[in-house]
């Protein structure tokens, strides 16, 4: 039979010697995911499909769904004694917790947005800090190579719920009795690929480096790449992610010439770093085209990245071909 996820968790503890508050700050973020996915799972019958009627810090915005799963996570990791602090996409800052709490807990309650009205697969990412001493929004501020550990719930066709705890990947899968049990585990991502994912629609305003790395994947066999590529764009990252973990391929959200003051889309804290954390323990890499994305120092709870990450050989082509150019990340 396979094993649950408090069951593995459990077991993972003790061969690893992971801390005990850390695997209930895992099981809370499991039991808030089960909780948000019968909520999508029944859409116009649960009242969550449209707008909320209300914009994030980021201007953007929310979805019913995106207010419903915010309030979920926090009121369930607030009660959870381990949890110091909180910070969420739809938090303009951070929130507090329980003073005595040794994690933070960053999240992306709703990821994808703008594929919950018409049913395509979404998700929650989340990522857990280690935390001492008195809390401000700079104790949030860390690499996210300091993290202990990060994951995302699939809201797709199955309930799927991946973790790390820095010592491999595992999937589980949500079964008829509302129980994750492992269908995954020591996930690997291969090296090579020929499937890219990017939002081509954005083109004309990328910066030279990423025109080239795309014109040559387009090219295919007859191009200096050698081979025909596939491109797929679901448009939530959680998707995107859990295909390149599955069969291999690249991510890309790079940083575009429209406004120069935001260094792409996607949000370092609670998207980049937790997918990074991910991708990396299952053998790939992630770069904001220059560096290594977990070993960027944060200067903002929602600070936002440029994102290539995947199969290694494909992020390493691209990021050295990004570095060559001499352009600022
Ligand atoms: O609108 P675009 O350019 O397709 O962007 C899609 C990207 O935006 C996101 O939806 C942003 O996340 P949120 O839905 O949490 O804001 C990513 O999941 C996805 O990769
Ligand atoms: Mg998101
Ligand atoms: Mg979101």
């Amino acid at each position: 039979m396979a094993q649950t996820l408090s069951a593995f968790l459990q077991e993972h503890a003790a061969a690893h010697h992971i801390d005990a508050g850390l695997i209930d700050v895992m099981n809370t973020l499991a039991a808030s995911c089960v909780a948000i996915s019968d909520k999508v799972r029944l859409g116009d019958l649960a009242g969550i499909i449209g707008e909320a009627g209300s914009d994030n810090v980021q201007g953007e915005h929310q979805k019913k769904l995106d207010v419903i799963a915010n309030d979920m996570l926090i009121s369930a990791l607030q009660n959870n004694p381990h949890v110091a602090g909180l910070a969420s996409e739809e938090e303009d800052e951070f929130v507090a917790a329980n003073q005595d709490g040794q994690y933070l807990v960053l999240f992306d309650p709703l990821d994808g947005s703008s594929n919950i009205d018409v049913n395509i697969s979404i998700g929650t990412i989340f990522s857990i800090l280690p935390h001492q001493g008195e809390l401000s929004t700079a104790s949030f501020l860390q690499a996210g190579n300091q993290q202990v550990a990060s994951g995302y719930a699939l809201y797709g066709p199955q309930t799927l719920f991946v973790l790390t705890l820095r010592h491999g990947v595992f999937v589980f899968t949500l079964n008829a009795d509302e129980e994750f049990v492992m269908t995954r585990e020591h996930n690997h991502i291969a090296a090579a690929t020929k499937e890219f994912a990017i939002n081509m629609s954005n083109q004309r305003h990328w910066q030279s480096a990423m025109q080239d790395c795309i014109a040559e994947l387009l090219q295919g066999k007859e191009g200096v790449r050698g081979k025909d590529y596939n491109m797929r764009w679901v448009a939530s990252m959680v998707a995107e992610v859990h295909r390149i973990l599955m069969r291999g391929g690249v991510f890309m959200y790079p940083k575009d010439k429209r406004d120069p003051s935001k260094a792409g889309k996607l949000r370092l804290m609670y998207e980049a770093n937790p997918m990074s954390l991910i991708v990396s323990q299952a053998g790939g890499l992630s770069t904001n085209a220059h560096q290594a994305i977990l070993d960027i120092q944060p200067e903002g709870l929602h600070q936002r990245v440029s994102v290539v990450l995947g199969s290694s050989e494909e992020v390493t082509y691209i990021t050295d071909k990004h570095i060559a150019t001499g352009m600022q990340a």
